[in-house]
């Protein structure tokens, strides 16, 4: 293979041989182009001085930063220019790449678009907070959109898997530093917005911002924009959408693609009135959780959106399989109580996961959650009040207390859940429901899903939610 070089990946007289990108310079080998940003932790020009040292040719930073011994590509957007240069070095990308954001569900849309393109033959995966999911593997990237070195990375092994098909992830963070953008994208999703991550986000507005980058900019011209309709900022979506040239779908309550006409939930999943260009169908979802019919539709949408036979997809929609850590049925109590465990860790997702429980509760709903340490405080009580309004029992525990103290945390919890109880640790928390469930009584564990840590000041100890469950379940 030619060697690439400098002034193949940007607009400058330099050919010097580049041999591969990095933006943390322990991670600079020679001939690399190192990209120097400001962080939320550190300042990345103060390590362009060792990125030199270790061989960088080049540099992509802040025009005043200090750049001496390499080539200093200055732009007021260093982490955009370094994505769109990292990216003609890591190309070629698998053919078909869609995109999802929005608040909650992205993770859920993700998988199901992978799972529906593989069941219509397709080599597919799924790249966001599991990791990166092929039919036979999960790998952990630790982060929903990873940093945009390991996303094109990634991208371009599975190109070389044979895999072409590829949904991912587009975390807020991730679209606010340029980590999750230089591959041409066939569609793009959004499923929901509320409150989030207003630790890093200064308002809603610009949370919202954020998430429309992939709209208004990651997107080209001419792809398709799968919108969900039934938000209070899906017009503001549409418009958005409209305004850039994308081919728009809609889906949901008042979709024109795929309109969601009925949900009556069974006891094993729920069945789904849909209509699709003027005719009716009926979907038999394997999964329970009013939520996951938005999620599938939006899956179904993409796929419709990159070539797929309706026919097939809405055959395919009856036989997705459930998202690891979304309303997972962990086991059932002595007592005969199922216990679920969900991701949902915003105020909107636990009332949609305690929504998706309700029509199954005989007896009581117990609610097993907290908070996480180190992120959004302002989220802390209104998912405590949501808690207590829905549930029958509310039991405030520890999620993830990170650096913070977590008798704090959970203080700031249990202020908007009145008559809610407090237990400390989180296998305690569990134990305690699993004690005064009876039959007819579901018991909720929400906020860590999938996870398999429990982050306590900067250790983080193995925890698994379904396991602990178990345990204390025999
Ligand atoms: C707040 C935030 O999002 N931080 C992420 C961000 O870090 P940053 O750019 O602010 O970096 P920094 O640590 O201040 O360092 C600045 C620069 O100096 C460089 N550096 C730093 C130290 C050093 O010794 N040498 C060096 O070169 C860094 O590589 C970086 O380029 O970029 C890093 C890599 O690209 C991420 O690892 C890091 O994620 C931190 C660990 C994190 O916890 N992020 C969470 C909040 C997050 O992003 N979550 C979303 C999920 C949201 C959702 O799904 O709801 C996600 O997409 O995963
Ligand atoms: N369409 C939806 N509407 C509302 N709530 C949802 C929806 N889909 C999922 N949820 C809730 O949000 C939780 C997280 O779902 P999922 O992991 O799919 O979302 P995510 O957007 O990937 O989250 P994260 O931002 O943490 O990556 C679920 O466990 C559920 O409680
Ligand atoms: N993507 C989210 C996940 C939160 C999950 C919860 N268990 C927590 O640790 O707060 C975040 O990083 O804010
Ligand atoms: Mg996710």
């Amino acid at each position: 293979m030619n060697p690439v070089r400098l002034c193949d990946l940007a607009d400058v007289e330099n050919d010097s041989e580049v041999t591969g990108f990095a933006i943390d310079n322990r991670k600079v080998t020679r001939g690399n182009v190192f990209g120097a940003f400001k962080g939320a932790m550190f300042d990345g020009e103060d390590f362009i001085a060792d990125a030199v040292r270790r061989g960088a040719v080049a540099v992509v930073a802040a025009p005043s930063a200090a750049v001496a011994g390499a080539a200093h590509l200055a732009d007021p957007q260093p982490r955009r220019l370094f994505a769109s240069m990292a990216a003609k070095f890591f190309a070629p990308f698998p053919e078909t790449v869609v995109a999802v954001t929005g608040t909650n569900g992205k993770t859920s849309t993700v998988e199901m678009t992978r799972q529906i393109w593989r069941m219509l033959g397709h080599r597919s995966a799924s790249i966001g907070t599991l990791g990166v999911t092929t039919s036979d593997d999960q790998v952990k990237t630790g982060l929903t959109t990873p940093d945009i070195v390991t996303f094109l990375n990634n991208m371009a092994g599975l190109k070389r898997m044979g895999i072409g098909h590829v949904a991912y992830e587009a975390s807020s963070h991730g679209l606010d530093q340029y980590r999750a953008e230089g591959v041409r994208l066939a569609a793009v999703a959004f499923t929901n917005f509320s409150r989030d991550h207003l630790d890093y986000h200064a308002t809603m507005d610009e949370y919202f911002e954020a998430k429309m980058r992939l709209f208004d900019e990651v997107a080209e011209p001419g792809a398709a924009a799968v919108v969900w309709t039934d938000d209070p900022r899906s017009d503001a979506v549409i418009d958005r959408a409209r305004a850039r040239g994308l081919k728009l779908m809609t889906v949901g309550r008042k979709g024109e693609t795929i309109r969601l006409l009925d949900q009556v939930p069974t006891p094993l999943g729920q069945i789904l009135q849909l209509d699709h260009d003027g005719q009716q169908y009926k979907v038999s979802l394997p999964l329970i959780g009013a939520y996951q019919s938005s999620n599938v539709m939006t899956a179904a949408a993409l796929v419709l959106a990159t070539g797929g036979a309706w026919r097939d997809v809405f055959s395919a929609m009856g036989r997705v399989a459930p998202v690891r850590g979304r309303l997972e049925r962990a086991v059932i109590s002595r007592h005969g109580a199922p216990v679920y465990v969900d991701y949902a860790h915003t105020p909107d997702a636990l009332e949609a996961a305690i929504a998706a429980l309700k029509p199954h509760v005989e007896g009581r709903l117990i609610t097993v959650f907290g908070a996480g340490g180190d992120r959004d405080t302002g989220k802390r009580a209104p998912m405590g009040e949501v808690a207590s309004r829905l549930s029958d029992v509310v039991i405030v525990t520890d999620d993830n207390p990170r650096t913070e103290d977590p008798a704090a945390i959970r203080a700031q919890v249990m202020a908007g859940a009145p008559g809610a109880i407090e237990v400390g640790g989180r296998r305690q928390a569990i134990a305690a429901a699993l004690d005064m469930a009876r039959q007819g009584d579901i018991i909720l564990l929400a906020g860590k899903g999938h996870e398999t840590v429990q982050i306590i000041g900067t250790q983080t100890l193995p925890f698994d939610d379904a396991l602990v469950a178990r345990e204390c379940a025999a």
